[in-house]
Formats: structure tokens, sequence, C-alpha cells
């Protein structure tokens, strides 16, 4: 028997990340004016539109670290499913921490720590020994072709190598999904080239999802999929799911 679309036995079977009637507005601005997207495991999803259309405020109600007014938000941990929009703000915190990877253009790295302290510093807010998070973080590190650089700190680095750390301290807790918000915007082309790749391989490569904003249209050709915002509403999808309230109650 062939599933209706939106049932869960059917192709929404794998979705990893549920949204429905997402508003966010701030003051008189509506933000968000009711998004409904549905992304499964393994995609790779650019989020594009002009300036204003909402793209990072989707990105931050998405990953929990905004809090939506209105809508649900679910997201399918290796746990099983959780409403991001009813956690509180702790709860979303540690959510962010353990389950969600986070790759943004700057900010997010400490530049008074080592390569191998930033990269392992997310296992280490989760309990893990300083020995076992050093290790798993090194491994990272080597993977993404910095071998050798583990003890330089950040000035001492390039634009790319940066954004190879940072894609390492995304990956260390095996995030189920990972958000990313210009990750490549600072870098040249063909550098921008290369920790796109990385990127990518490190999150859906190993069946992993990753949802990306970008104004690039050569960055979102290599993603699977394009959502295309405007004034706060999905106006493209190029691989809609659709999703009723049902699916992911
Ligand atoms: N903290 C805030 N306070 C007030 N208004 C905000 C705030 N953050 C965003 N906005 C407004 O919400 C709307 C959506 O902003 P958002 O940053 O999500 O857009 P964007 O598509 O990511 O833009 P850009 O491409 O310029 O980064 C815009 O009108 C913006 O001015």
């Amino acid at each position: 028997m062939r599933h209706r679309a939106g049932s869960l036995g059917g192709m929404n079977q794998n979705t990893v990340l549920a949204a429905t009637g997402i508003v966010k507005t701030y003051g008189p601005t509506v933000a968000l004016g009711g998004v409904d997207l549905g992304i499964r495991a393994g995609e790779s999803v650019a989020v594009m539109g002009p300036s204003g259309s909402g793209k990072t405020t989707l990105l931050h109600c998405l990953s929990g670290i905004l809090s939506p007014d209105q809508g649900r938000i679910t997201l399918t941990t290796d746990h099983g499913p959780v409403h991001v929009d009813r956690l509180g703000t702790e709860e979303r915190a540690r959510l962010r921490r353990e389950q969600l990877g986070f790759v943004f253009q700057q900010g997010l790295l400490l530049p008074e720590l080592t390569a191998l302290e930033n990269a392992a510093l997310p296992l280490m807010l989760a309990g893990v020994g300083r020995r076992e998070a050093e290790a798993r973080a090194t491994g990272w590190l080597v993977h993404l072709g910095l071998a050798g650089l583990e003890g330089r700190r950040l000035g001492e680095m390039s634009g790319g190598q940066v954004q190879r750390i940072a894609i390492a301290r995304s990956q260390v807790t095996n995030a189920v999904v990972t958000f990313a918000d210009e990750p490549t915007g600072a870098l040249d082309q063909q550098t921008s080239s290369e920790v796109l790749g990385a990127l990518l391989e490190a999150t859906v490569g190993r069946g992993r999802t990753l949802v990306m904003v970008t104004h690039d249209e050569h960055v979102a050709a290599r993603c699977s999929r394009t959502v295309r915002l405007q004034d706060g509403q999905v106006i493209s999808d190029s691989q809609p799911l659709h999703l009723t309230l049902g699916d992911v109650a």
C-alpha cells in the first residue's frame, strides 16, 4: 500500500527536524510569518533569501537558540523525539550542546584556547573527561587536515583552518543536525569550496543533516535542497516534504 504524503509510516519516517507554523516577531516586525518545514536525515538544506527575509531567525528557532512565538519544532534525536519549542532556556542550551552542531562565520571559537581545546570544549562541557575529549577532538582535527596544528591559537591560523576547527568542534558530540550560518562567507572562493566540502563530508557524508544559511548560489548548488524565504515565508522549496501537525505530535 502506498502511504499518503504526510503519514508517519511513509516518506516522513526519517524526518529529523519538523517545524510547523513557526511565527517569530520582534516588536512590530514579523520575522517569520508561519513557516512549515520538514527535514529528513541526510539532507543538506541551503536556506536562501534576501537580507531581512528571516533566514537567521529561522535557523535560530530551528536550533533552539530562539524560542518561536507560535508553532512546533520537533527534533528526532538518537534517543527519540524532542519538542524543542516546549523546552525551557536551560533545556534548550543542553540540547544545543549535546545534540546539535553549529558553524557560524565567526564568534563561536575562543581565541585564548588552542585548536585542540576549542574542538574538545563541547565534550568537556558534556562531562567527558579531558583525556577522552582531547583524543576525540584530535581525531576530528586530523580528519579535517589539521594534524600538527592542535596547539596553535586562532590568531596563528588561516581563516580556512579556523573554520575547520569550527567544523571539528561542531561534530565532536556527533551532532544529529548541524546548523551553519554563512560558514564560508569570509573565505576566498577556493578556500570556501574546500571548507564547504569538509563540512558536507563531516555531516551528510556520515548520514547526518546540515541546515545552512547562505547568500552564495555556488554553496547552495552543492546542497541537496534549497529553501527560499521572502518576508518571513517560504516562497520555494526544491524538495518539499509535506507535513501535517499529526506527524510530529
Ligand atoms: N534582535 C532583533 N530585533 C529586532 N528586529 C530583528 C532582530 N533580529 C532580526 N530582526 C528583524 O527581523 C527580520 C528578519 O531578520 P533575519 O536576521 O532573520 O534576516 P536574514 O534573512 O537572516 O537577514 P541577513 O541576510 O541580512 O542576515 C528583519 O526585518 C530584521 O531587521
